[in-house]
């Protein structure tokens, strides 16, 4: 017996070695794996799901976030990186509480459940909250702690030990579902000593390391006043970069710089909407795509995007390519599908991103009864152009169903927006108590 059947609707694989498309196609789930796909099912289970007009496919995977931040959403707006973060947001990070990483970490739960995500990466701090509310919500996550030295060597040691301390208790916990990486912030905010000891850390822990990479022109022109060259050949030059990494933004590349991140098969976490809100650029997702090296989606924190919606995301990443180059062909619908879904997957080592047999059973279904959504001659056309988180009828991870016909099943919405709220208004009160 299986224990959910989801049938009847279109199924989006996402599978390179299957039908991308299967039309009234049923999945089978047990044991938080998908058992099969297929056409029909003699299987029974004890959840059948009738997916009747909707698309069945795998949950978007959200590489690069900042959980915590849903708390400062719409705090500090209309500014480029280094003001934002020194003026407006550092401050605020440094009254935050255990519990306030908490209850904004929950909201992003939610927010992210609600809206198909099904795994995240994160890079904050108090990562301990993050990974008790990750826990608690059923989502997957490869959570980092957030680690910044800006040169100081004994602020490096304590760094490294926080890191240290997290990987070793939070890897592979909550049933599998919450991975850890190393999370140095920057190569402009984290010393050359420092990069080289979490790069040997993170080897010996065998875990991945989630870093921001050349976000704006600024960090650009400090790594080369500083090092005499960008961040992507000092690096290189530490023997820094490797399958492993998952290098956050890469705005700021040259085509030396892509020639590196393709030999060493570096991750790329693409932030289009973060990028454009806080005016850092245009990433060369093109030239990095046609290179062969595996770009995903990232969201960003709720400060500088302001939502988790990986619909949006997707879309902005094609509009954005078309636009910088006036040209509509390039990034198409079934493109910036594989980096929301597949290819995040890849950059998060985990096997998830595909509906295949042996896979996690993470999925989603999106309505396609929908004003918006009419008439449907390409889901994957819709599912990128047309559709929002708030299509998302149900999110299942691990074969375990967080929301089930728009209802959320674990967590209760109303309370986890009321804690934030309070949460929210208590860290701003501090933080104009401090500054006054
Ligand atoms: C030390 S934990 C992570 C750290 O990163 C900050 N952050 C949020 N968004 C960005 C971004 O786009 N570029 C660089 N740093 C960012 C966040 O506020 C935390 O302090
Ligand atoms: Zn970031």
């Amino acid at each position: 017996m299986a224990d959910i059947i989801i049938e009847n609707g279109t199924v989006l694989t996402m599978d390179p070695a299957n039908e991308h498309t299967l039309k009234e196609g049923t999945v089978v789930i047990e044991d938080g794996l998908i058992k099969d796909i297929s056409l029909s099912t003699n299987e029974r289970a004890d959840t059948v799901i009738d997916a009747s007009g909707c698309v069945v496919m795998p949950g978007l995977i959200n590489t690069h976030t900042h959980a915590g931040m849903t708390l400062l959403r719409g705090y500090a707006d209309d500014m480029a990186l280094n003001q934002w973060l020194e003026d407006n947001i550092w401050p605020v990070e440094a009254q935050m509480s255990d519990d306030d990483i908490y209850a904004g970490t929950l909201l992003a739960c939610v927010e992210m459940i609600k809206s198909g995500t099904t795994s995240f990466a994160d890079m904050y701090i108090h990562v301990e909250m993050v990974a008790k509310a990750v826990e608690r919500s059923g989502m997957r996550a490869a959570l980092s702690y957030g680690m910044i030295d800006f040169g100081d060597s004994i602020r490096a040691d304590r760094e490294l030990e926080e890191g240290k301390r997290f990987v070793k208790k939070w890897n592979g916990s909550a049933d599998g579902r919450i991975t850890t990486m190393y999370g140095p912030h920057a190569p402009n905010t984290c010393s050359e000593e420092l990069l080289i000891r979490v790069r040997e850390q993170a080897e010996h822990d065998n875990v991945k390391v989630h870093i921001h990479v050349l976000e704006t022109e600024d960090e650009l022109n400090q790594m080369k006043e500083q090092y005499g060259m960008c961040s992507v050949n000092m690096l290189d030059r530490i023997g820094f970069l490797d399958n492993n990494i998952l290098a956050a933004h890469c705005i700021w590349l040259s085509g030396g710089d892509i020639e590196i991140l393709r030999e060493r098969k570096v991750n790329v976490s693409h932030n289009p909407v973060s990028n454009m809100k806080l005016g850092s650029g245009i990433a060369p997702v093109k030239e990095l795509i046609d290179k062969g090296i595996n770009v995903s989606l990232g969201t960003d924190g709720c400060a500088s995007n302001n939502n988790l919606d990986m619909f949006e995301e997707m879309k902005t990443a094609t509009l954005m390519q078309k636009v910088s180059k006036l040209d509509p062909s390039l990034v198409p619908a079934d493109t910036v599908l594989k980096m929301g879904t597949s290819n995040g997957g890849r950059a998060l080592g985990i096997k998830s991103g595909i509906l295949k047999k042996g896979y996690n059973a993470d999925v989603i279904i999106v309505d396609m009864n929908k004003p918006h959504l009419t008439p449907l001659y390409d889901p994957i056309s819709h599912i990128v152009y047309s559709a929002r988180g708030s299509d998302v009828r149900t999110t299942i991870v691990q074969g375990q169903i967080l929301m089930d016909n728009y209802e959320l099943k674990f967590l209760d919405e109303n309370t986890v927006m009321e804690d934030a709220r309070k949460a929210a208004a208590d860290l701003i009160e501090r933080v104009d108590i401090k500054r006054e």
